[in-house]
């Protein structure tokens, strides 16, 4: 266990600490904004087809899935330019690899949603 000095003493510090991290990325970074927008059409989207409560159920995995890995992104963004704003092959590696996960996941849950709505329609 962490013993260092700024260590949250309570659940309630780690709470809030976590929710200044969220806001903060939500304000920071594009990407999450386009993030959001595109979970809100989604929604809107579902709602209007109707789909089926287990579908909203996988609907609101992937949005949480995409924007948790967006966060996770801005995270290790944050540690590399932390560690080195130098060009380095491994700060580059590490920046690609994180914006690769979340892209990797959006293309996954793009075609999951294609199926739902297909599914829904046909
Ligand atoms: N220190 C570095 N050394 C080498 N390449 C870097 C470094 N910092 C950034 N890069 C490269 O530049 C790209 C953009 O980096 P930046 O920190 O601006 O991320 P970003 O544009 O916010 O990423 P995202 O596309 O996830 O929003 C990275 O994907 C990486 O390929």
């Amino acid at each position: 266990m962490s013993q260092h000095k700024y260590k949250n003493k309570h659940f309630g510090a780690s709470v809030r600490a976590a929710t200044q991290g969220i806001v903060k990325s939500f304000k920071t970074e594009r990407n999450l904004k386009i993030d959001l927008l595109m979970a809100i059409l989604v929604i809107i989207i579902s709602c209007l087809v109707h789909i089926s409560l287990t579908h909203f159920m996988i609907v609101f995995i992937l949005i949480g899935g995409v924007i948790s890995l967006e966060l996770m992104n801005t995270a290790i963004e944050q540690t590399v330019d932390l560690v080195t704003e130098e060009w380095h092959p491994l700060a580059k590696a590490a920046k690609d690899m994180a914006a690769g996960a979340v892209w990797f996941f959006s293309i996954i849950s793009a075609i999951i949603y294609m199926m739902i709505l297909y599914d829904t329609l046909s």
